[in-house]
């Protein structure tokens, strides 16, 4: 699979901009604030559906626009896919695929794959448990239809229930046969979404390991550990149990909502003792093994977003991450850099149709 070509109007510091790209490696040179992160988040969202930067989806229309438009040209498995992202101020954003619009933009969800490394966005590691849900439930969703529509179900089932709860506790009543269709569901669902994250993390860890050793040629012993509610035998009874205090919080305290995904290292939480170079290699390893279990599941190899790489690590994880480009383990391949010479020198010895572009104030301005 790989991105033909571009085309933004109006997206972030692009007023307008059109590409083509090689199917190997592209790199995006340029100084700061130029825009080449920009070009891989407009790749992202094309693929996802949404920036991997900035959540709120009108902040990425150009400044002083009212809407933005992009559209790209995918090939997967010798097929063309015309992909076009609309989004108006105060309209509904628009995706197409060959010119059909998506009624939801979730059936869109696993069709492109795509793997985001920024090496110097720890929130992963150092945010709370939401980023770290966010992370698993995009792969899952990717790798799994039902996965995402479940876990669209649930979502909007504990929306509802936290809205009853809210009522019931400002209007200091309580119905229990209003709430117990919600909590059926609930827990039901909980209960299916758990054993596909434990199912999922028995598959992902070795390789999260495997990756973790080779990037950092370190020692020291990872671990990852997935925690829920639902581990515990009597997770409907905590569940109900917990009606008290979700009458007093206002809404839901016990579900897969609260699941979390501890990193640690030599036994002891990543976030609290790993050094810098310990986080980034984490960052990095969970990234890459995102990516083998991609390529083993789909059999395709999902377009790599590599976003100041070489900036943000040391030569020693440079190498190991070159070594890799090397070997063709990866596919089609965005790098972003601020330094062209230092770009060229890395890939200088590698074998693959390598194409440079030269970015100036959100404008793409060579291609050599
Ligand atoms: N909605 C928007 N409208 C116009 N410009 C925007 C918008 N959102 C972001 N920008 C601009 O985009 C630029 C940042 O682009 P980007 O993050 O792609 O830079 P970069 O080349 O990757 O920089 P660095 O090398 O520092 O990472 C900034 O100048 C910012 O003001």
């Amino acid at each position: 699979m790989h991105l033909k070509n571009l085309q933004l109007i109006q997206f972030k510091n692009y007023s307008k901009a059109k590409v083509t790209f090689s199917e190997e490696i592209n790199c995006f040179l340029g100084i700061n604030g130029s825009g080449k992160t920009n070009l891989l988040d407009a790749i992202h969202y094309l693929c996802l559906t949404k920036s991997a930067f900035n959540s709120v989806d009108m902040q990425n229309i150009q400044h002083d626009q009212s809407f933005f438009s992009m559209k790209a040209e995918f090939e997967k498995a010798n097929k063309s896919i015309e992909i076009q992202c609309i989004l108006e101020s105060k309209k509904k954003k628009q995706l197409l695929n060959n010119g059909k619009a998506y009624e939801k933009m979730s059936e869109h969800i696993g069709l492109l794959p795509v793997v985001l490394i920024a090496p110097d966005d720890t929130a992963l590691i150092k945010e709370g448990s939401e980023e770290r849900r966010k992370f698993f439930d995009s792969i899952l969703s990717q790798l799994d239809k039902n996965y995402l529509a479940k876990l669209v179900r649930y979502n909007h089932f504990l929306k509802q229930r936290n809205a009853l709860i809210k009522q019931f506790a400002e209007q200091n009543r309580f119905d229990r046969n209003l709430l117990e269709p919600y909590d059926l569901e609930l827990i039901s669902l909980s209960n299916w979404l758990y054993q596909e994250r434990t199912l999922f993390i028995e598959r992902f860890k070795p390789s999260l390991l495997h990756h973790y050793s080779e990037i950092s040629g370190q020692r020291e012993a990872v671990e990852i550990r997935y925690e829920s509610h639902c581990a515990k035998a009597d997770f409907e009874e905590h569940f109900h149990n917990s009606l008290q205090k979700d009458l007093i919080r206002k809404r839901t305290n016990v579900g897969i909502h609260k699941d979390d995904f501890v990193f640690e290292i030599d036994g002891y939480p990543l976030k609290k003792f790993g050094s810098q170079g310990q986080q980034k290699s984490f960052l990095i390893a969970l990234k890459l093994a995102q990516f083998q279990i991609f390529k083993e599941v789909t059999n395709t190899k999902p377009i790599l977003l590599l976003d100041d790489i070489f900036d943000k690590l040391d030569d020693y994880r440079i190498g190991k991450m070159m070594e890799l480009v090397a070997h063709h383990e990866f596919g089609q391949l965005f790098i972003t850099d601020a330094r062209p010479e230092r770009t060229k020198n890395i890939l200088k010895d590698i074998d693959a149709d390598i194409v440079y572009f030269d970015i100036e104030k959100g404008a793409i301005k060579d291609r050599f």
